[in-house]
């Protein structure tokens, strides 16, 4: 069956053909699927009194540090191309903080910019390739002010825990078979992490309001 019959059905003599996932189907999680570390092995209870910490890049010596002093939000799973994983992983985990809680405290200069095309500016060790914070430069786009930080880099105990699962179906460019969709799905609802194939409904709700403030269909009081 091709794509565009299983998007938008087959003909009359496939009728009886199982879909390959049905609306609701009930799917027994497969703990085997490897979503990341940090979600697998269950993330732990947000703390509410954390304040920040340090992250570290993977180089044995001279690892670039970035300090954050402030809790992260809306701590993901994504599954986009863009975002870096830990090898072995489906999904990168990825939050937010305010822009002005972070800065290079060690070995800045071995930091480049992966895309320097990209919305978010992802500032990467060029020796070890993990990404140490994204940056937002547009102060037109709607998550200006906050960085993207992964804070599995930290040693650091307390950090938000994973609220939802974003770009859920990107997997796909990177590999994944599209039929274990279903089980992923499955998975990451089992894990606590709602799937979207975008961001979360808070999150894609605020990007529509600071675009209809930005063309004027909603008051910029509102
Ligand atoms: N299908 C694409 C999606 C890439 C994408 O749009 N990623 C989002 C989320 S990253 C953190 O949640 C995004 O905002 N990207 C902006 C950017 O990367 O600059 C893919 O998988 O590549
Ligand atoms: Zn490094
Ligand atoms: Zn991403």
């Amino acid at each position: 069956m091709t794509w565009l019959k299983k998007i938008f059905g087959g003909s009359s003599t496939e009728k009886n053909e199982a879909p390959a996932f049905q609306q609701g189907e009930q799917k027994m999680s497969d703990a085997s699927i490897h979503i990341h570390p940090l979600v697998d092995k269950g993330f732990g209870p947000t703390d509410e009194t954390f304040q920040g910490g340090k992250l570290h890049c993977h180089c044995s010596q001279n690892k670039v540090e970035v300090t954050v002093k402030a809790q992260c939000a809306h701590n993901h799973a994504c599954g986009c191309t863009k975002c870096w994983k830990p090898s072995g992983a489906l999904f990168s985990l990825v939050a937010v903080v305010p822009k002005d809680a972070v800065s290079v405290t060690a070995n800045e200069d071995k930091l480049h910019v992966v895309d320097p095309t990209a919305a978010i500016q992802r500032h990467a060790c060029r020796e070890c390739g993990v990404h140490m914070y994204g940056r937002i430069e547009n102060t037109d786009h709607p998550f200006y002010g906050l960085d993207f930080i992964h804070v599995e880099l930290s040693d650091d105990k307390g950090w938000a825990a994973p609220e939802f699962a974003a770009f859920t179906s990107s997997v796909i460019e990177s590999g994944t078979d599209p039929e274990d969709m279903g089980a992923i799905r499955a998975r990451l609802k089992d894990l606590g992490l709602e799937p979207y194939d975008c961001l979360s409904p808070p999150l894609m709700d605020a990007i529509a309001a600071h675009n209809a403030k930005a063309s004027g269909a909603l008051k910029k009081t509102a």
